[in-house]
């Protein structure tokens, strides 16, 4: 049972003063307390302060007041209920700071480390919570687009439904986090997280930005790159110190962003051996492949600067995901496991037992080719798979199953589109989540991208027949790869979850006796 901190109405006004969020109070007793936060009425319960937020209707509120809320915060006031309201400029970022300060703060008793970037948020997340917990005897949260891990014990491991979880349930999670004892947390920020206020006035440890490229623009996420851009930085103008991969467009901006609120002795930047490395930004860390295949991936870490050096991380590690792409996710880990004082032990041991699920999960057959199932879903990620992929198996055909979402991540179609026209030679097109629109108009849009004189192409609606017909039609020595849902355990279709049994467990059932 958490201990719920027990703030005042006095004490939420002035906090939500100091951030000039507060427009009045229709409370009478400033001495109130509340038992209990949420933003959904069903959830509501007798001393719950509700906050009206998103697409709200009035009668949620009716509904909260009938189920016991003794109060509301919302951006406008509401007549027809009785109970007290709290009206501010912006809910969002209210809510945010409402819920951690409802938790005492609960960042305040835990070093966290958080990640952002277009692509591998997750890998090294994953990377850095099994460095962790080696050092610390596995008590290390993790608040990850697969999973939230708020405790060492099975229940305590439960499906994640966003990459970063709204506010009010990210600081319930934080304080589950700090009350079972947990030494550390590692997180995913996604931009959209900071575009909806999920972690307003959260501060951060250690931030890491990974990369950057065209994603998630559109309706419904960001307008334009510009925005996207500025999004991601927030996570290290929110940060102590910042870890920075100089391999990737837009890092000076990046770094400009850091320095904004981190002193320079707090901000290390690494990048890759040879590298054409932009000169306004410093250098710390510089790491060289020394093996990048199917069965090995091997790095070596250099240090360059002496801050970098006093990490005492340098060293030769091998990782235990396939993919040229993982070794800066590898480093990105090894350098912020090693300013939380892991020892080079236990980077070592963490990084050759990671298992990040449906992340180039690699599934032998006899008679066909060789099944690859990984997350990929935009231009850079299907990309960097493909052509690692086809490097490995230069004799064999590469064959691709995919489909995009709906209602976002429009600009993902085009960039599908070019990734299999530079590095596959056939391509099964299915549904993935299509929201509320037609999987064939989405996989209608990849193919006009595609020279289909060169590639074959085809459209199979259901995914788990598309991902079969793939594999039986292939030859051993091609690379069959499934990508864009991994592990995912529902398809998004017309506001519904529909269950799916994913990627993995269907290629894995399908490759029995092939
Ligand atoms: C556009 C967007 O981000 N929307 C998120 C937002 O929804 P919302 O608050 O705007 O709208 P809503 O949930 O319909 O709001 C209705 C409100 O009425 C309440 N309600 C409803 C019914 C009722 O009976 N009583 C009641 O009180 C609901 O609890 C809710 O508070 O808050 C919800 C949680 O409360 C999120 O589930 C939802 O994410 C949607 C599903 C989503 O797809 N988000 C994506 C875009 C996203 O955030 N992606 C990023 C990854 C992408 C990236 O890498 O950038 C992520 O972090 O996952
Ligand atoms: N550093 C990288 N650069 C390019 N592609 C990458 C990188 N890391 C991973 N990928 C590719 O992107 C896919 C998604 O990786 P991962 O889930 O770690 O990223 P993510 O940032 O969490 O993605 P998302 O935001 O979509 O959840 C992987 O399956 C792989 O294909």
């Amino acid at each position: 049972m958490h201990i719920l901190a027990q703030i005042t109405v006095d004490e939420i006004l002035t906090l939500l003063d100091e951030h000039h969020l507060l427009i009045r109070s229709q409370f009478d007793n400033s001495q109130q307390r509340f038992q209990s936060i949420a933003y959904n009425s069903k959830v509501v319960s007798k001393g719950c302060l509700f906050f009206c937020k998103g697409n709200f209707r009035a009668e949620y509120l009716a509904d909260a007041q009938k189920r016991g809320a003794t109060g509301y915060v919302s951006e406008q006031e509401y007549g027809h209920v009785t109970i007290p309201g709290i009206i501010v400029s912006n809910i969002q970022k209210a809510m945010s700071l409402l819920s951690a300060a409802f938790f005492g703060f609960p960042q305040n008793n835990l070093p966290t480390i958080a990640y952002t970037g277009t692509k591998g948020k997750t890998t090294s997340a994953y990377f850095t919570k099994s460095i962790l917990d080696r050092m610390y005897d596995k008590k290390v949260g993790l608040f990850s687009t697969i999973n939230t891990v708020v405790g060492d014990r099975p229940e305590d491991v439960t499906k994640s439904s966003l990459t970063t979880p709204e506010s009010l349930d990210l600081f319930t999670n934080m304080n589950r986090v700090v009350q079972n004892g947990m030494t550390h947390l590692v997180m995913e920020v996604s931009s959209q997280a900071y575009k909806k206020n999920r972690v307003y006035n959260l501060h951060y440890d250690i931030g890491v930005f990974l990369n950057i490229s065209p994603d998630h623009i559109g309706r419904n996420e960001h307008p334009t790159f510009a925005d996207y851009l500025h999004c991601k930085e927030q996570l290290l103008v929110n940060s102590r110190t910042c870890v920075i991969n100089a391999d990737s467009d837009h890092m000076v901006d990046v770094y400009y962003a850091a320095k904004a609120t981190s002193q320079p002795e707090d901000i290390f930047v690494y990048h890759r051996k040879g590298s054409t490395k932009n000169p306004e930004l410093p250098e710390d860390f510089m790491y060289e492949s020394l093996a990048d295949s199917l069965t090995e991936n091997i790095i070596e870490i250099s240090a360059v600067s002496p801050k970098a050096h006093r990490l005492g991380i340098d060293g030769t590690y091998h990782i235990s995901i396939p993919g040229d792409y993982n070794e800066g996710n590898a480093v990105a880990a090894a350098i912020t496991s090693g300013l939380m004082k892991a020892d080079k032990k236990a980077i070592a041991y963490g990084l050759s037992h990671t298992v990040v699920p449906g992340r180039m999960e690699i599934y032998p057959t006899h008679e066909h080719g060789t099944v690859y199932v990984d997350y990929a879903h935009n231009y850079g990620s299907l990309h960097a798979v493909l052509d690692f992929l086809k490097q490995q198996s230069p004799a064999g055909k590469v064959i691709v199953i995919t489909g995009s979402t709906g209602d976002k991540g429009i600009d993902r179609r085009e960039g599908l589109g070019k990734a299999i026209n530079e590095s596959a030679n056939v391509a099964y097109l299915t549904t993935d989540d299509p929201a509320t629109e037609d999987p064939k108009v989405i996989a209608d849009e990849i193919a006009a991208h595609i020279d289909q004189k060169r590639i074959a192409v085809q459209y199979i609606a259901d995914r788990k027949t598309a991902i079969s017909r793939a594999i039986e039609a292939s030859h051993p020595g091609d690379v069959v790869v499934v990508a864009g849902k991994g592990h995912d355990a529902f398809q998004k279709i017309n506001g519904q979850n529909v269950p799916y049994q994913g990627d993995a467990p269907i290629v894995s059932k399908l490759v029995k006796g092939l």
